[in-house]
């Protein structure tokens, strides 16, 4: 079923097929019918006038949008319910007039919790995207087929769509959406997986000082800020620097505190370099997280602008299944991480795809189902101390998010004020 049959009642191909046309039709009836008896245009007249504008506006944007995305199931891919991502559908780069992200940005900047606006090259239509749906949507209301008085009384269109969706469409230059398109997750995009990087007696050396951390911690006067942190029914630890879960980057007002980072992972660090000649050794910052059976980690890309490329995870205890999405195609490729195994993400695995551990009780590995144990792991990771990114996938990129322009703004001030 084609968009403009679901949302108007048109066929798109009437509309975007014969370029103008509206316009004309829209004179003729405003000529027909739009005077009364003195031959005077009334109020009401011209409001009608300006709303049957609108509308027709409205069917060529998403018919444009509909063509130059191929996709003929607008009303499954827009939503009726808030989402924290919206499709501007009538400002972009290729719009009449043609909007920049800064100026798209002025737009949605006085609403609460924007994060970025993303722009496509030759493309009319661009994406917001928001904490949540719940500020999605008061910037919906005050916006959606209301004049935008930046952008010169021009009337917006914005629809909620799934963020996965958004970040297909944003990430997909270098594919092609054709179903059954050969993906793969391996070193020649820059994962890498590998069994038994440590011995199970180097194994069983890290969960004692993982727990000797702990007993030292349960001594300590200070333990009652330095605990674990529990996210999504599973606990985290910072070394070196703390993860902050609400600005979702690297933060020194962090919910989390961090511990100075630990010696004894150095070696291991230095074997990785060995066996993955591309990463450069350099690491200065562990996570270490425990999942109780039923936890997991949701579908994310550890943040662009936090850490650099190479992140690193060690597994510990039990086996997992970890799920690896790559928007610009939809496929999902799942990997089982034995523990003892060490994954490295680097280029477009790392910034291309995202990672999730489901949060369920049992694994399916070769059809079979496989109940869960406790697991934990270590992610070793480089801080970005520029906090810019340059990558090639806007889906999953926070170089643009109002925090990290904040952090970045705060950071320069810091350095250029006299000590
Ligand atoms: O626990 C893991 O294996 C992965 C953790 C992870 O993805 C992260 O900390 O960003
Ligand atoms: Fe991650």
């Amino acid at each position: 079923m084609l968009i403009a049959d679901q949302f108007f009642k048109l066929n798109p191909v009437d509309i975007f097929g014969q370029e103008g046309n509206y316009q004309q039709k829209l004179k003729g009836s405003a000529e027909r019918d739009e005077r009364n008896d003195s031959g005077v245009e009334s109020i009401s007249c011209r409001e009608r006038r300006i709303q049957r504008l609108i509308q027709l506006k409205k069917e060529e944007s998403y018919a444009t949008f509909s063509n130059m995305e191929k996709r003929d199931d607008l009303d499954n891919l827009f939503l009726k319910y808030p989402r924290k991502t919206m499709c501007v559908l009538n400002a972009g780069y290729a719009s009449i007039g043609g909007v920049d992200g800064e100026q798209l940005e002025a737009v949605f900047k006085p609403f609460k919790n924007f994060e970025r606006v993303v722009t496509l090259h030759g493309k009319p239509y661009s994406f917001v995207v928001f904490r949540g749906g719940e500020d999605a949507v008061v910037a919906r209301n005050a916006l959606h087929e209301k004049p935008c008085t930046l952008f010169n009384g021009k009337t917006l269109f914005l629809e909620y769509i799934n963020h996965i969706d958004f970040a297909e469409i944003a990430n997909k230059h270098l594919y092609q959406r054709t179903g059954n398109a050969k993906v793969t997750l391996d070193e020649s995009v820059g994962f890498y997986y590998i069994p038994n990087f440590i011995t199970l007696e180097e194994h069983k050396a890290m969960i004692e000082s993982i727990l000797a951390d702990d007993e030292r911690k349960r001594a300590s006067v200070q333990s009652a800020d330095k605990r674990w942190f529990k996210i999504q029914e599973r606990f985290v630890k910072h070394y070196g620097n703390s993860f902050d879960y609400h600005l979702k980057h690297i933060g020194s007002k962090s919910l989390v505190a961090s511990e100075k980072f630990p010696s004894w992972i150095l070696p291991f660090i230095e074997r990785a370099a060995e066996k993955v000649p591309s990463f450069n050794g350099k690491v200065n910052q562990l996570t270490i997280q425990k999942y109780p059976v039923g936890s997991g980690i949701s579908f994310h890309t550890d943040s662009h602008t936090s850490f650099e490329d190479t992140v690193l995870v060690i597994s510990l205890l039990t086996p997992v299944a970890m799920d690896f999405r790559h928007p610009a195609t939809r496929a999902i490729i799942t990997k089982d991480l034995e523990p003892c195994s060490l994954v490295v993400m680097q280029g477009e695995a790392r910034y291309g795809w995202e990672h999730a551990i489901r949060i369920r009780r049992s694994d399916l590995i070769a059809g079979e189902a496989r109940e869960r144990q406790e697991r934990w792991s270590m992610t070793m990771r480089t801080l970005n101390e520029s906090m810019t990114c340059h990558c090639n996938y806007p889906g999953l990129c926070d170089n643009n998010s109002q925090v990290v322009r904040r952090l970045r703004e705060e950071r320069k001030a810091a350095k250029s004020e006299p000590n």
